[in-house]
């Protein structure tokens, strides 16, 4: 079968766009191309400009600087209800003096789009696992159902792009795992490209194709979720994106791909990032060790003594004292194995080399 090789063109690129409010700067030169039938998400910490980007793609807000454009078309002078993008945001509310038919129905009647309206509304509220809710009142619905109505409200005008901002955070842990799975499959199977934002690192891995992380208007690092958790370009993405061991060094020596590392007490020796040639010697680095790909054991290279230990079930994750400093090691729970060490067991840790990230740059850069 002949393959299509032709490129993707992106669906949204950002391009340096930046806002600034009273001189503060909210979003900061972020360039980025997202791809038709993308799920792509914005993650960070409160503040981070998360917000403020998603509303200059949706047209509320105008970029101090820079161009936002659609299938290649500068969107700066098109209003917002002249795009194609969809909107669920966590406080749009529903229309309360409307049954949930009419609520589904009024961005098509809104469009005078009313040809096959019936079966339209039908089957986007199979989609959301509301069929035979036409005729409740949006009052009498949980708070589960009422944003599966949200997303059913925008999905129906068919938009090409549909902009999420924090859809799931007032709903209970298990709801919310629920509908991150129903998300995502509906996503797939409408081919609707999704820019999803969340302060929640769990969330943006389960359900995302790629993450943008920002810190302070900016974007650290734009990649596929296993890079961002497994490859991380930044001490903050480090950090950000699940639990790990951040250690701090200069580099020793460097040869045949592979790189020694001078830190807090102890070497290691580690491979170095393919086409990085900055790594002379003396160049700071920092390592990021998840504490799954720490080993605990009586023969590792580093004495430590147990300071505490959290069981999960699966597993046990212990903090330790070190001579590389404090770190956490995660070991599978061995049932009949016995109990977990106790405060004050003298250990040892390594890890396994080829799970160490490698991130060049000054200490605390990002
Ligand atoms: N209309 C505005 N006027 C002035 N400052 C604003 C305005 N909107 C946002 N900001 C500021 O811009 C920065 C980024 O805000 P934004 O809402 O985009 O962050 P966020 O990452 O979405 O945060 P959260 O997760 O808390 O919603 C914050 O410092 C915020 O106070």
């Amino acid at each position: 079968m002949a393959r299509d090789n032709t490129p993707a063109e992106p669906i949204l690129s950002i391009d340096h766009v930046t806002k600034r409010f009273d001189g503060a700067v909210a979003v900061n030169s972020v360039s980025i191309d997202i791809m038709q039938g993308e799920f792509v998400t914005l993650l960070g910490p409160s503040g981070c400009g998360k917000s403020t980007l998603l509303r200059m793609i949706a047209g509320f807000e105008t970029p101090t600087q820079g161009r936002i454009l659609m299938r290649g078309e500068d969107m700066s002078h098109r209003p917002a209800y002249d795009r194609e993008i969809g909107l669920v945001f966590q406080n749009l509310a529903l229309f309360p003096h409307m049954n949930v038919f009419d609520n589904v129905a009024f961005g098509l009647r809104a469009r005078g789009r009313t040809d096959g309206l019936q079966a339209k509304v039908q089957d986007m509220l199979a989609l959301v696992g509301l069929d035979g809710f036409d005729t409740r009142r949006t009052g009498q619905i949980s708070g589960g159902q009422r944003q599966r109505v949200a997303l059913a409200r925008s999905l129906v005008t068919q938009p090409d792009v549909l902009l999420l901002d924090e859809p799931l955070s007032a709903l209970d842990l298990k709801l919310r795992r629920q509908l991150q799975t129903e998300l995502k499959r509906i996503q797939q199977e409408t081919g609707i490209t999704f820019v999803f934002v969340t302060h929640d690192q769990e969330e943006a891995l389960s359900m995302s194709d790629r993450i943008a992380v920002m810190n302070a208007g900016r974007v650290e690092q734009f990649s596929s979720a296993v890079d961002t958790y497994h490859r991380p370009a930044t001490e903050f993405v480090a950090r950000f994106v699940g639990e790990t061991n951040l250690l701090r060094g200069q580099v020793q020596a460097a040869s045949g791909g592979r790189v020694t590392l001078k830190l807090d007490n102890v070497t290691a020796t580690v491979t170095a990032p393919a086409g990085d040639t900055s790594l002379g010697l003396g160049t700071d680095v920092a390592i990021s060790i998840r504490p799954e790909h720490m080993t605990l054991g009586t023969d590792q290279p580093i004495a430590a003594q147990v300071l505490s230990h959290s069981f999960s079930g699966a597993t046990i994750t212990y903090a330790l004292d070190s001579a590389a400093g404090r770190l956490l090691a995660q070991v599978p729970f061995q049932p009949g194995g016995g109990h977990p060490l106790p405060a004050k067991a003298p250990v040892s840790v390594g890890w396994t080399d080829t799970a160490v990230t490698l991130i060049p740059g000054k200490p605390g850069r990002s």
